[in-house]
């Protein structure tokens, strides 16, 4: 770890080029947009209209300590996000904003089933997201920039709709879907419950990720791989409980930790997010200083940009401060992460070859 690397300026990080495998789109909205939205919508159940203090209020409530907490403020971005226009919207600004953040590919996830409060059908929202995401890319484009985003479909671990979002994501998959996912409170809901939307995924060679190892410990990240078959794990940061070291420093990884490094699954590590939800007691206490010195394959990620107060710029910004990672280090990552996306080899090879590597030696 470079500890004596020059200090880099937050613009730098801005600049450099940045892959997002884990960010929520109902995490993710501008304060002003939610406020105004509501006005729009009729939604009345905002605790206030200016997007200052929105904004606020939104961080403040994520910082609960538990995820199940930590979920609850999801209730207000929903409440806004159940008509095609606001969901067009929603999802072009995502785009400019992580384009804007220096991200130059994204996964961006949602679960359709919590927008169909007023009537949407599953298909109609997927549709409505997607023409955003095309028309935030087109806005992109047109101010000289350039962001692809691939699209997963969460199902929520507490409803019992898995098999048919897994249904949503594979007729969608030629429509910009690049994959699954479930997520939602973890404790209580193991993610055998929804072994028929794996088994139908897999058997429809689709791609998925499961949120796993965050709220709840090793039992939850060992079904994730083993039962349900996930090419990677959405946070997994307690795979760090199965890493013990000795007062000499000799590192010892468990069996499934072992498997985890390995066989290289990608870990959708989110810094803040983990504090937010009592996870870890602090950056500098995250495990991804750990893993990282132990060459898992460790991504950054926001997950929830609204919540979190943060950005991809951010999170590096932490990292650097924290554990004193330089380019090098988040070029890492970037590659990381650009190497397990779900999207076809050709184009993450082209991402790396002609926007990565290159975007990192300019900086150099
Ligand atoms: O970190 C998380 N863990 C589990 N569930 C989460 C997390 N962040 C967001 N969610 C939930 C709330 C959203 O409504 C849902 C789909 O984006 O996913
Ligand atoms: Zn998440």
């Amino acid at each position: 770890m470079p500890d004596e690397s020059p200090v880099l300026p937050s613009e730098t990080l801005r600049r450099a080029p940045k892959v997002l495998l884990h960010d929520h789109l109902d995490g993710g909205l501008r304060p002003a947009t939610v406020a105004e939205l509501a006005d729009e919508t009729g939604y009345d159940g905002l605790p206030t209209s200016d997007p200052a203090e929105l904004g606020a209020w939104f961080r403040r409530a994520a910082d609960s300590g538990s995820l199940v907490s930590y979920l609850e403020t999801f209730a207000h971005t929903c409440g806004v996000m159940q008509t095609e226009d606001a969901l067009v919207r929603v999802a072009a600004e995502a785009v400019e904003d992580l384009a804007a953040d220096g991200v130059v590919y994204a996964e961006v996830r949602y679960a359709p089933e919590l927008f169909v409060e007023r009537g949407l059908s599953l298909d109609a929202v997927v549709e409505a997201v997607q023409a955003g995401f095309t028309e935030g890319t087109r806005r992109v484009a047109a101010n000289g920039g350039s962001i692809r985003v691939g699209t997963l479909l969460c199902a929520m671990r507490q409803h019992a709709r898995a098999l048919e979002i897994a249904d949503l994501a594979v007729r969608y998959r030629d429509a910009g879907v690049a994959g699954f996912d479930i997520a939602g409170p973890e404790d209580g809901f193991p993610p055998t419950r929804n072994l028929d939307a794996f088994e139908y995924l897999r058997q429809n060679n689709a791609h998925f990720t499961i949120h796993a190892g965050e709220a709840f410990g090793l039992p939850s990240i060992w079904e994730a791989i083993q039962h349900c078959g996930a090419e990677r794990l959405g946070h997994g940061v307690r795979i760090a409980e199965d890493i013990k070291t000795d007062a000499d420093g000799t590192v010892h990884l468990g069996r499934l930790a072992a498997y985890v490094r390995d066989r290289r699954i990608p870990l959708e590590i989110c810094p803040t997010s983990n504090v937010q939800t009592g996870t870890v007691r602090s950056i500098a206490e995250h495990p991804i200083g750990l893993l990282t010195k132990l060459r898992f394959r460790v991504t950054v990620n926001t997950d929830n940009r609204l919540m979190s107060g943060c950005t991809m710029t951010s999170e590096f910004a932490a990292l650097h401060e924290t554990f004193g990672y330089g380019l090098d280090d988040f070029r890492w990552f970037t590659i990381n992460a650009m190497k397990s996306a779900f999207i076809d080899f050709d184009a993450r090879i082209r991402l790396i070859d002609d926007v990565i590597k290159p975007g990192y030696a300019a900086l150099a």
